[in-house]
């Protein structure tokens, strides 16, 4: 798994070969163990140059290994066994040098990069920290600041920067490997100890304690309860306060707290999931391996509202034309200067130039006619988005494929008034969508392979994780959010406060609780839904009492608080008080209190003590409960898939895994008794009887959740 060669007559050649990445497998540590070894014996060998195989240094640790017993030389020695030979080692970075793969060049004495290479230690993303010395060598080496920005981010860093920050020596458009072999001969007989990072001392501000303080309480705000990045400072601290073998020392009992933890089995499960969920498959045997995408040059967004305008940006960003289209010139000059200040104040924020000359604007639907592929995001209207949709179907190239930003209506719907069925798919991207990185690709039931390959692979080409979903109202992610809000409110009519509820999620790890979340989007989008579905306003069944609905208990206090013109942050009130409408700080609201007392009063509700653990399992089940019926119904092909969406699209802390994962951490028996439990205190709430899918699994010993999709009823029966 390491390649030796003698080049130019007195430089060892070391190469990984472990594809795709490098990964520091057993087998490839043992063979740097062992070429090293054999450099450093041989007299005619002077220097050595390490190098990855295919364009890659080296990913790093290898992943899948966490989860058996170890095996092979550890990483530690292996690299302190390099950096303290008397002959240079250099290392030519080529593609990524990233986790382990970053330490081992640290742990050489040069470092040259590709132009195109990236470089990073992204350990906190995998709920680790560096242990193979990362921490200890990268501080001394570019100083405590950066290194503490590099390692409790894990961003990645281009050469450029890598240059800039001092980690790399040099950076070349040519060819790496021939630079560093051409180094490594140049630097035989200079003094090699000023070399040995570990021999250094980390460079200092005069204040460590208060940038130390400072960077903890930033990091444990930004954290929501991860313990990586807490740890990835405790680490650091050490290398500007300890000697380097206590430093080192620091780093192994840290790590030791993390390697087992739950944290990090989520976050490695999310790595490998995030990946998984790019390989789709479809009932009828076709599959991302055998879908051929079309290529899509010339892309129109329909609709420049909130939605239309992060798509359009979003495309934009990613080199390609866009047609931008609206009702009439007033909407469409609204749309244009919105759209081109988002450019360019994203180009503002990268030091580019915005890409403009790509936009183009029209009121006019012929001039679609050699546009490739159409995203519609106009209003949330069956019967606006078939007319738009007939429309598109007469003036659009016969071969155009036709997608939906719908948040859940039917796909089958629309495809059923067009001319090309096949070519029409849903794209639903999530607010906002130049931001946010979950794309829902709809499988409708005569969406063909090509239509769903070119919609993942454009989902790829704007940088999101794609998720393949079938069609159902909602979909996956938004079908999982019904049960959750109406917990949430059912909470509120038994004696929570907005405060109480949402302080008890962002406790469990999410950015914000449901109801910020609920003023944050518009309390009116859910109103209207409500109203169109017959649950509130003028079509509701007068037979209903004010707090059933079709044959349910339903809560009105959403539409009670609309009724006040509380709209959400939009206009200043809404779950919450706002310094001002558009206002982004929350404060708890005394009148919200009273309203809720009053309405608890008129229905002769006693309010009682309501515990976080109670929101927590009420909401969280209630959702998770709806992902195993998804799942059961084929709308979901895995829980990867649905961990993912939750992930990407709902602010689901990544430490947590995912609904799915979360579930199998908690262990499913508990999950069913505690669905159990609360569907016998609430019957009238169909959406706590656990479903059968979670009842099989329990009843079959709660198989972990790589063999959920055993027991499912329909395995992709809707995709
Ligand atoms: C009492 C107990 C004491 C316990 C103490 C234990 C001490 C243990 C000592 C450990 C020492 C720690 C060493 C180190 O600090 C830890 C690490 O290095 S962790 C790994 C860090 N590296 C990363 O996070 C990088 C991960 N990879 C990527 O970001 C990307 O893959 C890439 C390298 C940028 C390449 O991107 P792409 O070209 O887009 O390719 P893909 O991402 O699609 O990947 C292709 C394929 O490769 C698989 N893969 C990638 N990286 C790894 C990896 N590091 N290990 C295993 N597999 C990897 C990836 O999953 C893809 O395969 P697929 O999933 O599609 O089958
Ligand atoms: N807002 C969200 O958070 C969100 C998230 C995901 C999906 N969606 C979905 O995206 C779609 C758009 O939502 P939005 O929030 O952007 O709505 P919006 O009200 O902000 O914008 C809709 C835009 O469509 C334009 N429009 C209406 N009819 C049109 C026509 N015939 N031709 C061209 N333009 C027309 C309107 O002028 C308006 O600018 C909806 O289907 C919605 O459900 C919304």
């Amino acid at each position: 798994m390491a390649r030796y060669e003698q080049v130019q007559g007195t430089v060892a050649l070391i190469t990984l070969t472990n594809p795709p990445v490098n990964a520091l497998s057993a087998a490839v540590r043992l063979g740097i163990t062992e070429t090293v070894t054999r450099a450093l014996r041989d007299p005619e060998v002077k220097s050595m140059v390490i190098c990855g195989e295919n364009g890659v240094f080296c990913g790093g640790a290898d992943i899948r290994e966490f989860a058996k017993p170890m095996s092979g030389p550890p990483l530690v020695p292996m690299i302190a066994a390099i950096e303290e030979g008397e002959k240079p080692v250099v290392a030519a970075i080529e593609g990524a040098a990233f986790g382990g793969g970053l330490e081992l060049a640290l742990g050489c004495h040069y470092r040259i990069a590709h132009s195109k290479a990236r470089v990073g230690l992204p350990e906190v993303t995998l709920g680790l920290l560096p242990a193979a010395g990362g921490t200890q060598r990268l501080p001394r080496l570019i100083g405590l600041a950066p290194a503490l920005d590099l390692i409790t981010t894990g961003r990645h860093v281009t050469a450029q920067e890598a240059l800039k920050l001092g980690i790399v020596d040099q950076v070349t458009d040519q060819s790496a490997l021939d630079l560093a072999i051409q180094f490594a001969q140049q630097v035989v007989g200079q003094p090699l100890l000023p070399r040995k990072l570990s021999t250094r001392q980390t460079p200092c501000p005069p204040d460590v304690d208060g940038l130390l303080e400072e960077t903890m309480a930033q990091v444990k705000q930004r954290a929501r309860g991860a313990m990586a990045p807490i740890a990835c400072v405790q680490a650091v601290r050490a290398a500007a306060t300890l000697p380097y073998q206590a430093g080192m020392q620091k780093e192994q009992e840290l790590m030791a707290t993390l390697f087992h933890s739950s944290q990090a089995r989520a976050m490695q499960y999310c790595f490998f999931a995030q990946r998984a969920v790019g390989r789709w498959s479809l009932s009828s045997g076709a599959h991302s391996g055998n879908s051929k995408p079309r290529p899509v040059s010339k892309v129109a967004v329909i609709g420049l509202g909130t939605m239309g305008r992060g798509i359009t940006v979003a495309l934009v960003k990613a080199g390609m034309s866009v047609l931008a289209v609206e009702t009439n010139k007033k909407q469409l000059e609204i749309g244009k200067q919105m759209v081109s200040a988002m450019l360019k104040h994203d180009a503002q924020k990268r030091n580019a130039t915005p890409r403009l000359d790509l936009l183009h604007f029209t009121i006019d639907l012929l001039e679609l006619k050699n546009t490739d592929l159409i995203i519609e995001a106009v209003f949330e209207d069956m019967a606006l988005k078939k007319q738009v949709f007939k429309e598109l179907s007469s003036v659009c190239k016969a071969d155009a494929f036709l997608c939906t930003n719908t948040s859940g209506l039917d796909v089958d719907e629309l495809a059923a008034v067009t001319k090309r069925p096949e070519l029409v798919v849903g794209m639903h991207f999530f607010a906002p969508a130049h931001v946010m990185k979950l794309l829902e690709v709809v499988h409708g039931s005569r969406s063909s392979p090509e239509a769903v390959a070119t919609a993942m692979h454009l989902g790829k080409r704007l940088g999101k994780v794609s998720v393949l979903v079938g069609n159902c109202a909602g979909f996956v992610g938004n079908r999982m959010l019904k049960p959750y809000l109406e917990q949430a409110n059912f909470l509120l009519e038994e004696g929570a406060t907005p405060e109480l509820v949402d302080g008890a999620l962002e406790e469990f790890g999410f950015p914000m609780g449901v109801f910020k979340m609920s003023d944050l989007s518009g309390l009116d989008v859910g109103w209207r839904i409500r109203k169109e579905a017959g649950l509130t306003g003028p079509n509701v069944d007068p037979r209903d009492p004010p707090r059933r609905r079709q044959g349910r208990r339903y809560s009105p206090l959403p539409d009670l608080v609309c009724e006040q013109g509380r709209l959400g942050q939009k206009n200043g009130r809404g779950w919450y008080l706002y310094d001002k409408p558009g206002g982004r700080v929350a404060t708890p609201d005394p009148s919200i209190h009273k309203f809720l007392e009053e309405y608890r009063i008129k229905h002769g509700i006693s309010p009682r003590q309501i515990d976080r653990q109670e929101v927590v399992e009420r909401c969280l089940f209630a959702l998770i409960n709806e992902g195993f019926r998804s799942l059961d119904d084929g709308i979901a092909a895995g829980p990867e898939d649905i961990d993912m969406i939750y992930v990407f699209g709902y602010g689901w802390p990544r430490h947590r895994g995912g609904p799915m994962f979360y579930a199998g951490m908690v262990g499913l028996p508990r999950v069913l008794t505690r669905l159990e439990h609360y569907r016998q205190a609430h019957p009238e709430v169909p959406h706590l009887e656990p479903s059968p899918l979670l009842r099989r699994l329990v009843a079959s010993g709660s198989p972990p959740i790589n063999k959920w999709r055993d027991f499912l009823q329909r395995p992709h029966s809707q995709l």
